[in-house]
């Protein structure tokens, strides 16, 4: 394994994913290019927090849920203290243990979440500084309308001029710069939407990779709805922050 091989970090944002994290967190820490896998319980009401750290993960628990972007805030900032100490152990070549790239990816995964290994490719080569993962057609139906899709998929066009085929994708891979240029990140479920603005913004490269990745859908019951409204309000809130104003087009 090359020097840098394991020097990936994966950061896994959790809300109640104590069904499905032992697995992920087993096939993120699978992955070669993955050094070191942190999971934030993001004010779990289930075991998660101790089926991840039973998994093997680096866990940071969240006393109350505090929503997504800050899940995946404390867990780069805990990456970031980790390496710290590491690098402290090894003297002076703190090099060999900041992590070349981030991973963000969802806790809801299972098993597939063993295909990321895609999404690293392009960014540790540097051809890319940040990567965002498509995925199939899923095995589960939604009741999904695409209305917070493509109000994400408008929003981002109108400020960057990229369209984006899933703009809501939260699995990423992102160089260090690409994380500085994104923040503070935007707050909820904004924080997809506002991470390809902000980093197309920098000047950066991003680019959508195709990935066989399954995840938990969400349905069409009132907490399916209830969920897809905020995620609306958050995705509105972050592009309008960054200056769109769709109400003002002729
Ligand atoms: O308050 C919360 C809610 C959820 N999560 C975690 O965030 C991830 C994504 O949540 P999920 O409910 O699976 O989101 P989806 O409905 O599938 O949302 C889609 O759209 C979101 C943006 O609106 C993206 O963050 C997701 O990656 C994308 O799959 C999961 O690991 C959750 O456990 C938190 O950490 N805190
Ligand atoms: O189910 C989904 O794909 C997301 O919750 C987004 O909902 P949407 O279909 O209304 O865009």
């Amino acid at each position: 394994m090359g020097a840098m091989a394991a020097r990936v970090a994966a950061v896994v944002p959790c809300k109640d994913e104590a069904e499905r994290i032992a697995d992920t967190v087993a096939a993120v820490l699978a992955l070669p290019q993955v050094g070191r896998v942190v999971v934030v319980d993001d004010g779990s009401t289930d075991d998660t927090a101790e089926v991840a750290r039973a998994a093997g993960a680096d866990v940071v628990v969240h006393p109350r849920n505090r929503g997504k972007a800050a899940a995946l805030s404390t867990g780069v900032a805990h990456v970031r203290d980790l390496e710290r100490v590491a690098a402290a152990g090894e003297a002076d070549d703190p090099e060999t243990t900041a992590p070349a790239a981030l991973l963000f990816v969802d806790g809801d995964l299972r098993d597939t979440a063993a295909n990321l290994g895609v999404l690293t490719d392009d960014v540790l080569a540097g051809r890319a500084a940040m990567t965002i993962a498509t995925l199939p057609a899923q095995l589960t139906s939604g009741g999904g309308r695409g209305l917070v899709v493509g109000l994400a998929r408008r929003g981002i066009e109108a400020l960057t001029g990229f369209r984006a085929v899933q703009p809501l994708s939260g699995m990423r891979c992102l160089s260090p710069g690409a994380y500085a240029a994104a923040t503070p990140l935007a707050r909820g479920w904004g924080v997809e939407t506002a991470l390809t603005v902000d980093v197309l913004r920098a000047g950066l490269e991003v680019l959508e990779v195709p990935c066989e990745l399954q995840h938990r859908v969400s349905g069409t019951d009132w907490r399916g709805q209830l969920h897809r409204a905020g995620q609306y309000r958050d995705v509105w809130l972050a592009l309008v922050r960054r200056g769109w104003r769709p109400w003002q087009r002729g």
